[in-house]
C-alpha cells in the first residue's frame, strides 16, 4: 500500500500472503479478506453473533436473482450498519455533474468535437465539485447509457463520504495521483492505471499528488467485464489476474461527517456521526479493483489490413444486444505496427457507436497534432471521421518498416447510444473551433488514370 500519510489512515492487518502491496489479484474472483484475525464468520454469511460485535450486511450489486455466473454480492461485517448512516437526505446542487437525458436544445451534438485539456482551477475542487459533465448518453432512470466527465481535483475530501446509486464509475486518471478510501479497502492510483468504483460503495477521494485531471466513463448499465476473447484463446489483452482489488481496512473514527448520494441523477447528503468506512472483514464478488494499463497485451495484425479497434478492448459492459455494448472502454498503447502494403493509422469510417477518446500521454497516430494529452474528441454516432491531412499523407507514403509506436497512450469509451454534449462541452470547455479543417485539405487525388497509386 502506498506509503503517503492519508489524513486518516486507514487500519489494516499486515499484507496477506498472496497479495501485491495490499491488494489481491483477480477479476471478479470471490475475494476474502479481514482488518482484524477472525473477523470473518467462516463457513456462513449470518451467525448469531459476529465477532468483534460486528454487524454483518449484504452489498448486492446485481438482483438476487440474476443467473450465478453473473450474480455479485458482497457481505460485509461492519462496525455500524450502514442503515444507521442514514438520516433524512436533502437535495443539493452539483451544477457541473449532469446525467443522462441531458439533451440542451441550445447545443448542437452532432459534429466532430475536439477539446483541448479543461484547464485546472484557480480554486479548490473535490471530486464532487471538480466533477465536469461532457457527454450523457441513454437515460440514468432505465440504468442504459453513460456519461463522460473530466474530473478536476485539488482538494481531499475531508469527512465527506459520496457513493452513487446511478452508476459505476470508470477513472481513468491523467495527471495527478488521487487515493479511493473505500468501504472495501484502499485504491490508489496515477496515470496509466485505472479503477472501477461499483455502484453503491462508499468512498472518500484524497489527493496524493496534485492538481489531479483525468476521465470518468459513468456506467449507468450493467457492468464492466473482461471481453470473451474468441479465437484468441485464453491469454492477451487485459488478463485476469492484473485487476487487484483492495484488502479489507476500517477506519473506527467519530467526527461529524456528510454522505453524498448520487441518485436517479440527483444528489443528496445527509449527515452521520462517523466514519461510513468501518467494515472490518468482507467476502464476495463484487469488488472496486485498480489495474495497470501497461500490462494490457495488445493483439494485431501482423501480416495486412487494420483490424477493427475492438481489439484493443479492455473492458465491455454489455447492453443487452448480442455484441453491442452498451459501452466499450478501448486503449491504443505503445506496439509495433508490422503489417505490409497497409495504409497503418485508423482507416476512414462511420459507425453506429458513438466513440468518445480520450489522450492520456503522446501522440496519437490518427492525429498527429491537436489531439494532445489530457484532450479529448467525439465522432458521434454516424458521423465520419479518420485521419487528418498530415496523418493520411504520412502513412500513405511511408516506408513501410517493423516500427514500433512509442509515447502513445490513449483511449475510447465507445457508446452504442448517442451522446450529447453538455453546455460544459460546447461554450466553457475549451473546444476547439478548427478541428473539421484537419480534414479540408485532403485533396482529389483520381484523374481516371488506371494503377495510378
Ligand atoms: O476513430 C478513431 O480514431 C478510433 C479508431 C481507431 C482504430 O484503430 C480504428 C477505428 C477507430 O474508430
Ligand atoms: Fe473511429
Amino acid at each position: 500500500m502506498n506509503k503517503d500519510v492519508a489524513p486518516h489512515a486507514l487500519k489494516s492487518a499486515a499484507t496477506p500472503v498472496g497479495t501485491h502491496e495490499g491488494y489481491m489479484p483477480g477479476f471478479g474472483n470471490d475475494f476474502e479478506t479481514e482488518a482484524l484475525p477472525g473477523a470473518l464468520p467462516q463457513g456462513m454469511n449470518s451467525p448469531q453473533k459476529v465477532n468483534y460485535g460486528l454487524y454483518g450486511e449484504q452489498l448486492s450489486g446485481t438482483a438476487f436473482t440474476a443467473p450465478s455466473h453473473q450474480n455479485e454480492r458482497t457481505w460485509c461485517y461492519r462496525i455500524r450498519p450502514s442503515v444507521k448512516h442514514t438520516h433524512r437526505f436533502e437535495k443539493i446542487d452539483l451544477p457541473y455533474w449532469k446525467s443522462a437525458p441531458h439533451v440542451d436544445p441550445d447545443v448542437v451534438s452532432l459534429g466532430q468535437y475536439r477539446w483541448d485539456p479543461v484547464p485546472h482551477s484557480e480554486g479548490k475542487l473535490t471530486w464532487l465539485t471538480g466533477m465536469r459533465t461532457m457527454t450523457t448518453a441513454g437515460d440514468v432512470n432505465t440504468q442504459v447509457g453513460m456519461a463522460s466527465h473530466i474530473y478536476l481535483v485539488t482538494d481531499s475530501m475531508v469527512d465527506a463520504y459520496f457513493y452513487s446509486a446511478d452508476s459505476e464509475l470508470l477513472v481513468v486518471p491523467q495527471e495527478g495521483r488521487l487515493r479511493f478510501a473505500t468501504e472495501l479497502g484502499v485504491i490508489d492510483i496515477e496515470p496509466q492505471e485505472i479503477a472501477i468504483i461499483p455502484r453503491g460503495l462508499v468512498y472518500r477521494v484524497e489527493v496524493l499528488e496534485g492538481p489531479c485531471r483525468g476521465f470518468v466513463c459513468e456506467n449507468y448499465g450493467q457492468k464492466f467485464d473482461l471481453p470473451g476473447r474468441g479465437p484468441i484463446g485464453a491469454n492477451c489483452m487485459a488478463n485476469r489476474r492484473d485487476f487487484k482489488t483492495p484488502i479489507a481496512a476500517f477506519e473506527d473514527r467519530d467526527a461529524p461527517s456528510t454522505v453524498t448520494v448520487k441518485w436517479a441523477g440527483q444528489f443528496h447528503e445527509t449527515k452521520i456521526g462517523h466514519s461510513p468506512l468501518d467494515v472490518v472483514a468482507w467476502h464476495g464478488n463484487y469488488a472496486p479493483c485498480k489495474y495497470d494499463l501497461r500490462t494490457y497485451c495488445p493483439v494485431g495484425a501482423i501480416l495486412f489490413d487494420h483490424p477493427d479497434p475492438s481489439i484493443f478492448t479492455v473492458l465491455t459492459a454489455p447492453s443487452g444486444v448480442e455484441g453491442t455494448a452498451n459501452i466499450d472502454f478501448v486503449l491504443f498503447r505503445d506496439r509495433w505496427m508490422v503489417a505490409e502494403d497497409t495504409f497503418r493509422p485508423p482507416w476512414y469510417h462511420k459507425n453506429v457507436m458513438s466513440e468518445l477518446m480520450g489522450n492520456i500521454f503522446g501522440i496519437y497516430d490518427a492525429k498527429p497534432k491537436g489531439f494532445v494529452p489530457g484532450g479529448m474528441s467525439l465522432h458521434n454516432m454516424m458521423l465520419p471521421h479518420g485521419p487528418d491531412k498530415n496523418a493520411f499523407e504520412g502513412a500513405s507514403n511511408a516506408e513501410l518498416e517493423a516500427e514500433k509506436l512509442e509515447n502513445t497512450m490513449s483511449f475510447m469509451f465507445e457508446t452504442r447510444f448517442p451522446q450529447h454534449l453538455t453546455a460544459f462541452a460546447a461554450r466553457e470547455a475549451p473546444l476547439q473551433d478548427d478541428y473539421i479543417d484537419c480534414w479540408t485539405d485532403l485533396e482529389k487525388k483520381f484523374d481516371g488514370t488506371p494503377g495510378k497509386k
